[in-house]
């Protein structure tokens, strides 16, 4: 029975829950059951590309922009927001529209554009630059969402103004103050709506961690481990993931520290963030490999999952350690990881 419901319900490019069926005979149990049920509610899976630094250049700077060519990031966010003065923003607007385009010849990660936030009023003039030129960017990011309505406005306002164009465009949103992270749940359930609606014009990819305005508004003092961020930090990760979403880390502004750098980007990672923001290319590198599976854990994985594959119970003794489903599908994780990384 749990079989046929799975089959039509799973995402089958990742295999995230590929182990659930072929384990089925060794490890059904009522309890995994019941995990079955709850995720064939979820949304499919869309194909994420891995976004393990995201980094920001200024959508007005051309000198910059130039530069994304030769980087070995995954992900870049020309942005329109904050790294963008006032009187700028309509250069930063005209600018990318101009060289999206040209960038994506050279530059093969996911080039995202972040827009001003819906409640800023900038954010229509933004979507209307991005979306006239009829070549629209991967990923949109939509910064300081603050509720299900602002969601909401902005899935209607992206997708009517590109109604000509049909592409999948991945919307990532940012939580950045108190109502932000209250609300995130709605949030996402009201952009998961709004999508459905439109199935191959876009969907829900992830969530970014806005730690520099969430410091602002709920009045944070910093402090050099992030420590007052943890409950947020978790938070973020495990409503992201709950929707199967990505969870992107917080902006480390002393970009000269790259000790500090490492530190946070391995707790983030540590907790399950997929992947971190970033302002200078020299982050680029640590936080990259912070967020990729060591070869020694790879190593571990992969025989873990030969040593799963022979097994006939379901628990056996790996290297010392008990082994049943959760370590097994943690190892299924590190060898995903590594495939989208690698493709
Ligand atoms: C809280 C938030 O909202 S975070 C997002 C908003 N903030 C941003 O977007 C900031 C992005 N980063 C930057 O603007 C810059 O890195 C700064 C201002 C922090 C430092 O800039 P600089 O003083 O130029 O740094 P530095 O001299 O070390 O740069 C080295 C080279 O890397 C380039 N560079 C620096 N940052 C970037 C970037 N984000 N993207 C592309 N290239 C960059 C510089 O242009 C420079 O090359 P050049 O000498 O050929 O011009
Ligand atoms: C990155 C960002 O926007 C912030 O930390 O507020
Ligand atoms: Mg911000």
């Amino acid at each position: 029975m749990a079989w046929n419901i799975f089959s039509n319900t799973i995402c089958q490019s990742c295999g995230c829950f590929k182990l659930f069926t072929s384990s089925y005979t060794k490890v059904l149990s009522s309890k995994l059951t019941r995990n079955i049920s709850n995720a064939t509610k979820l949304p499919k899976h869309k194909i994420m590309p891995p976004r393990r630094a995201l980094l920001y250049v200024p959508g007005h700077d051309k000198r910059k922009i130039e530069k994304i060519g030769s980087l070995k990031v995954d992900c870049v966010a020309l942005d329109c927001e904050d790294g963008v003065a006032l009187d700028k923003k309509d250069l930063a607007r005209s600018t990318i529209a101009e060289v999206y385009s040209e960038v994506q010849k050279t530059f093969s990660g996911d080039l995202c554009v972040r827009i001003n936030s819906p409640s800023s009023g900038l954010a229509e003039m933004d979507i209307r630059a991005i979306t006239a030129t009829g070549n629209l960017p991967s990923t949109i990011i939509v910064p300081k969402v603050n509720s299900a309505d602002e969601m909401r406005w902005f899935c209607n306002e992206y997708i009517s103004s590109c109604k000509r164009v049909p592409l999948q465009t991945s919307i990532i949103f940012m939580t950045e103050s108190g109502q932000g992270l209250l609300n995130l749940k709605e949030i996402i359930e009201a952009g998961i709506a709004a999508c459905a609606q439109h199935p191959t014009r876009c969907h829900i990819s992830g969530v970014i961690f806005g730690s520099d305005d969430f410091c602002a508004d709920l009045e944070i003092n910093r402090t050099s481990d992030a420590s007052e961020l943890t409950y947020a930090r978790q938070k973020i990760v495990a409503t992201a993931k709950a929707f199967r979403m990505q969870a992107i880390d917080m902006v480390y502004i002393d970009y000269k520290d790259s000790e500090g750098l490492k530190k946070q980007a391995t707790d983030g990672a540590n907790i399950g963030f997929t992947g971190k923001q970033v302002i200078h290319p020299n982050q680029i590198a640590p936080v990259q490999e912070c967020f990729s599976p060591s070869e020694e854990k790879v190593k571990w994985a992969e025989e873990l999952l030969g040593a799963f594959e022979k097994s006939t119970e379901g628990v056996f003794t790996f290297r010392g350690q008990m082994i049943d489903m959760p370590t097994v599908l943690q190892a299924k994780n590190i060898k995903r990881l590594v495939e989208e990384i690698n493709k």
